[in-house]
């Protein structure tokens, strides 16, 4: 049976994992901390820092320690919502000055297009911040892809290798888990998704792995080798 839904992941999955550590991450750690400094009173902004004040004791009128903690996570590439959400915020920058476009592999919005005309719904679940997501998607070097999605999911609605998330997400769009397909490059997200009954695919990217890659999961090279049935 055709899914009604495809969730999919954006690093590793479809698009390239230099791209986001490379560029992404590497623009971020240049710019956050100004970003911080100079936007902390601002309300999107002064949230995060509050939620992280609040999660790590570190006390909000101390912006370089926060700071610094935004620094240790970037650099051990945590998934803190607080530092995607302001990660978010930065990249924005980057991407409306023209300072880079978001990689996507060529397979794939050919395919999203295809399973979108098939009136499959289509979702995308990172660990990126639902406004990075459409950023992403908005920036691409093959256009404004934004339209192909149905809904953004982030680590608000949970983290990526726990079971709940998933659960969450079903609920979230309203389907049985096994309506839906989960693609991932991540064995641990892919292994949570089929906890609750979410059908999976690990995506192996031959750009991105070394060597032949073993999984519990069906494994497709590109979005081209993906057949709904
Ligand atoms: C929205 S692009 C940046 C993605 C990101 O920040 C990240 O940590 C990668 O997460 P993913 O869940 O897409 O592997
Ligand atoms: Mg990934």
């Amino acid at each position: 049976m055709k899914p009604i839904a495809i969730v999919t992941d954006i690093e590793g999955t479809t698009s390239s994992i230099r791209f986001v550590k490379d560029i992404l991450f590497v623009y971020a750690e240049q710019f956050l901390p100004d970003f911080i400094r100079k936007h902390k009173e601002e309300r999107d902004v002064a949230r995060q820092l509050r939620a992280m004040s609040e999660n790590t004791g570190i006390p909000l009128r101390n912006t370089e320690a926060l700071i610094a903690q935004l620094q240790e996570w970037m650099r051990n590439d945590e998934k803190v919502t607080e530092l995607k959400a302001l990660q978010g915020m930065v990249w924005e920058q980057g991407y409306s000055r023209g300072e880079y476009q978001a990689h996507v592999y060529p397979d794939v919005p050919e395919k999203l297009r295809e399973w979108q005309e098939q009136g499959i719904n289509l979702y995308v679940y990172s660990s990126g911040s639902e406004k990075a997501q459409r950023l992403f998607f908005r920036y691409t070097t093959y256009g404004d892809l934004r339209l192909l999605f149905a809904g953004y999911f982030d680590t608000t609605i949970g983290a990526k290798q726990e079971a709940q998330s998933y659960r969450n997400i079903a609920e979230w769009i309203a389907l049985p888990p096994e309506d839906i397909l989960f693609l991932s490059d991540i064995e641990g997200e892919l292994d949570a998704a089929a906890e609750i009954g979410i059908r999976t695919i690990r995506v192996v990217r031959p750009q991105e792995s070394e060597g032949e890659v073993t999984s519990r999961h069906p494994v497709v090279h590109s979005f081209e080798e993906i057949t709904l049935e």
